[in-house]
């Protein structure tokens, strides 16, 4: 056996091992977090959790804040602050409180009024705030995206996010590895979206369950970065803790002249691109999956159905219950046909589509709007299209698009131009589809409800969407364009320079300037603060079964109940779309039936329970309604994660015999006791039913109630050691920027930290800086 020292590692390995702060016994690890994005939706109860501790933010300099998912997407032109531009009252609420949170806090945010604004996802890497071998969390499932800078990215919780703000660091676990090779070479007309949707349909939404995947190949290293981050934004749809790509010249090449990328040439450059080079998988590292796929087969790839493994061929039919073995997925497939609207064994191409949506943090990105115009280029929108909508992931790439003519293009053809934000990918904001409405739509998610109730959604590539617009139906690019609309891996760059005063004289002792002013980590003690948790012990109540797979936290709760800025309260519309019909009760959902309706464990049948979205309002819901267990096959990692954070616990039995038996005293409303100490389930009489293992860290806080940050923060020393390694490997992560250059340019200074308000009165306070 090699040793720890001498084993090969993958890229995953490196990286992560390059952040232990500290590593316990049982593989808890104190991981040190170098980015932290911040956006209005999964914040509001960290920064109230903040205040009521009396802490601070540690690292303002290692953190980068955006609204981006209420925001409507109508003209900027009279804006004057979001107080008065943001018509609907809890989205208004939302951004506010995250507006007040960033001065207070003194953080760096982009306010709608600032070019820079867009999806968080998009601006990260378009600053250069994403950089190779760094780790980027966010409160946000699709932090996978800045996985194709070689970074470990990952979506985490509201509960994780005020960790990271309060410790930078996160109490986490190492993941599998998983390698997704892609070789040969994509056929004209096929784009990173078709692959990635096509590797989806192969692996499956549990797929990449507690791994990392990293996706490599020729295929992969033919892509651009933007194609690069379109795959591995949607890893988290296979079900991934995160994607990841080998840095390379291309992604080099992407980074020289970002603002917040180490000055090109310097010789800080050189030692950066030195380490990023290092950052590959050794050639003998061990993967404990593989997936070998041949870009040859790969055809442009749309979803049918209401999960993104329900994919198939822009040239097939829609498949029936008949067309799979798995029990469950006959299930699925039955129910997605209802919810669709669509009958097996139409053909794609038959599909009349009303909407189009080329927007979202997977597709919004400059190559994206390009590939989309080229299919437009001096054609109409057909007719029978409502609202095909173009919505730039950044004020930046919208500008961009502007100077090539893009946005005339499209609205030459019938497109309506749009303001940067995640709108129509959720709509939380305005833009929504009606019920029964089909959209084609290039986002990540089409579940039930997820672009509006009862809307329809279609997953596809950009050059796909505009070609839906164009014929009115799902169509295939292949036949409605010439040439192959995917971009040359040349990089498409975005002028971030716009807006940026960068100075002429900077040098190497800029570095060292550029830092905030007081660069001190802001350090919180653990003494008298948050609460903790109740403990967990056992627990005894009715269980309500439930048999189905792929619950997605959208199920759990959808997205009109994210705009609240507490944790409470949202026990009554968990699950809402299944448990309400028209406003009233659906009799047939579980927890509206007569003993059920106590339920304090929900027994789950179908594996991957909790998946898609970050949103912690799921655990939160199902925690408000009185149920503090879920049993189930398996469950999904950010999930997972979340509940414990609650107090509750997600208990994992794989063993289907053992399920089976747990699951026939919940449909027999019967109670169950969890009994957490001895780790057993228990029926009613109190013989034990089955056993199961909680790892052994998880399990001593439950049962202490001990509150995960007042425990980090016992790790100071650590985490400071740490940070002064850091300063010397890799000085350019100290530091933003902004944080100076805001005080030199007077173009800038929107963008300086934000000094706490003095007036008393934050709403009046001008937010663009
Ligand atoms: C709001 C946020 C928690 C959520 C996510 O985590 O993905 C959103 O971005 C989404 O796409 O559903
Ligand atoms: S998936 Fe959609 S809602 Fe979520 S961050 Fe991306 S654009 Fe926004």
């Amino acid at each position: 056996m090699p040793s720890a020292e001498t084993k090969p590692k993958t890229l995953y390995d490196k990286v992560f091992d390059a952040h232990v702060v500290n590593e316990q016994d049982d593989g808890t690890v104190l991981l040190y977090i170098d980015r932290h994005l911040v956006h209005e939706v999964t914040s509001p109860q960290a920064f109230e959790g903040l205040k009521n501790a009396s802490r601070k933010v540690r690292r303002p300099d290692c953190t980068l804040v955006t609204v981006d998912h209420n925001i409507p997407t109508s003209s900027r032109k009279n804006f004057k602050n979001a107080e008065e531009f943001i018509e609907e009252t809890d989205s208004r609420l939302q951004c506010t409180t995250l507006e007040e949170n960033v001065k207070d806090f003194g953080l760096t945010y982009f306010g709608m009024g600032d070019k820079r604004q867009g999806i968080v996802h998009i601006i990260g890497p378009e600053q250069g705030f994403t950089l190779p071998g760094t780790t980027v969390v966010c409160g946000d499932s699709h932090t996978s995206t800045h996985g194709a800078f070689g970074a470990l990215a990952f979506g985490i919780g509201t509960s994780e996010v005020e960790h990271v703000l309060a410790t930078q660091t996160l109490i986490t676990r190492r993941s599998k590895n998983m390698r997704i090779q892609v070789d040969g070479q994509l056929p004209p007309g096929v784009t990173s979206k078709d692959v990635v949707l096509h590797i989806i349909g192969v692996i499956g939404t549990a797929g990449g369950t507690g791994a990392v995947i990293e996706f490599c190949g020729s295929v992969i290293r033919g892509l651009s970065m933007e194609a690069r981050m379109s795959m591995c934004n949607m890893s988290i749809e296979a079900g991934a803790r995160a994607g990841m790509i080998a840095p390379d010249e291309t992604t080099f090449e992407y980074l020289k002249g970002r603002p917040l990328a180490p000055k090109y040439d310097s010789a800080e450059w050189k030692k950066a691109v030195n380490y990023w080079s290092s950052l590959k998988s050794d050639a003998d590292a061990a993967y404990d999956t593989n997936v070998v796929l041949d870009g040859k087969d790969i055809i442009p790839t749309i979803s049918w159905g209401t999960s993104p493994q329900d994919v198939i061929p822009i040239t097939g039919v829609v498949p029936g219950p008949d067309d799979f073995q798995d029990e469950n997925r006959k299930t699925s497939c039955k129910r997605a046909l209802e919810y669709m609207g669509l009958t097996a064994g139409t053909p794609m191409k038959e599909i009349v589509v009303d909407k189009v949506f080329i927007g979202s943090c997977t597709n919004a990105r400059i190559e994206d709007l390009r590939a989309a115009a080229k299919v437009v280029n001096g054609r109409k929108v057909a007719s029978n299209i409502k609202l095909a909508m173009i919505v730039p992931g950044s004020g930046l790439v919208k500008a961009q698009a502007e100077s090539e003519g893009l946005d005339q293009i499209f609205t030459d053809a019938g497109f309506e131009w749009r303001e940067a934000g995640c709108s129509m990918c959720l709509g939380m904001n305005p833009d929504i589809l009606q019920p029964q409405e089909r959209c084609a739509s290039t986002s990540n998610r089409n579940f039930e409800g997820r672009q509006g109730a009862g809307g329809r959604t279609h997953l596809m590539s950009p050059a796909m969407a505009a070609t839906a617009a164009i014929v009115g139906k799902l169509a295939d690019v292949r036949e409605h364009v010439s040439a192959s609309p995917v971009a040359a891996k040349a990089e498409p760059k975005v002028d971030v320079q716009q807006d940026y005063d960068s100075p002429e004289t900077e040098d190497e002792l800029d570095r060292v300037l550029d830092l905030p002013a007081d660069n001190e980590p802001h350090t919180n003690t653990s003494a008298g603060s948050s609460a903790g948790l109740p403990k967990f012990t056992t627990l005894k109540g009715i269980a309500a079964p439930m048999d189905r797979a792929n619950v997605d936290t959208d199920a759990i709760i959808p997205k009109q109940f994210l705009k609240t800025i507490k944790r409470t309260g949202l026990g009554s519309a968990a699950f809402h779309e299944l448990r309400y019909t028209n406003g009233q009760e659906n009799p047939d959902f579980v927890l509206n039936q007569g003993v059920y309706r106590n339920a304090k464990i929900l027994v789950v049948t179908g594996p991957n329970f909790g998946c898609g979205s970050s949103r912690e309002h799921a655990p939160w819901a199902l925690l408000d309604f009185g149920i503090k267990c879920i049993i189930a096959p398996s469950f999904a990692d950010i999930f997972f994660n979340n509940t414990f954070k609650n107090g509750m616990l997600p208990l994992v039995i794989s063993d289907e015999a053992a399920l089976q038996k747990i699951a026939a005293e919940a449909r027999a409303g019967r109670e169950l006791e969890v009994d957490l100490v001895n780790q057993e389930i228990k029926d009613a009489q109190g013989s034990k039913i089955a056993g199961f293992d909680v790892e052994s860290f998880r399990r001593h806080c439950l049962i202490n109630g001990l509150d995960d940050i007042g425990i980090t923060l016992q790790m100071e020393g650590k985490i400071r050691s740490f940070e002064a390694k850091r300063s010397l490997e890799t000085p350019w992560l100290d530091g933003s920027g902004y944080l100076k250059r805001g005080n030199r340019g007077a173009t800038m200074v929107e963008a300086a930290p934000v000094p706490k308000t003095n007036r008393g009165d934050v709403k009046n306070e001008p937010l663009e800086w």
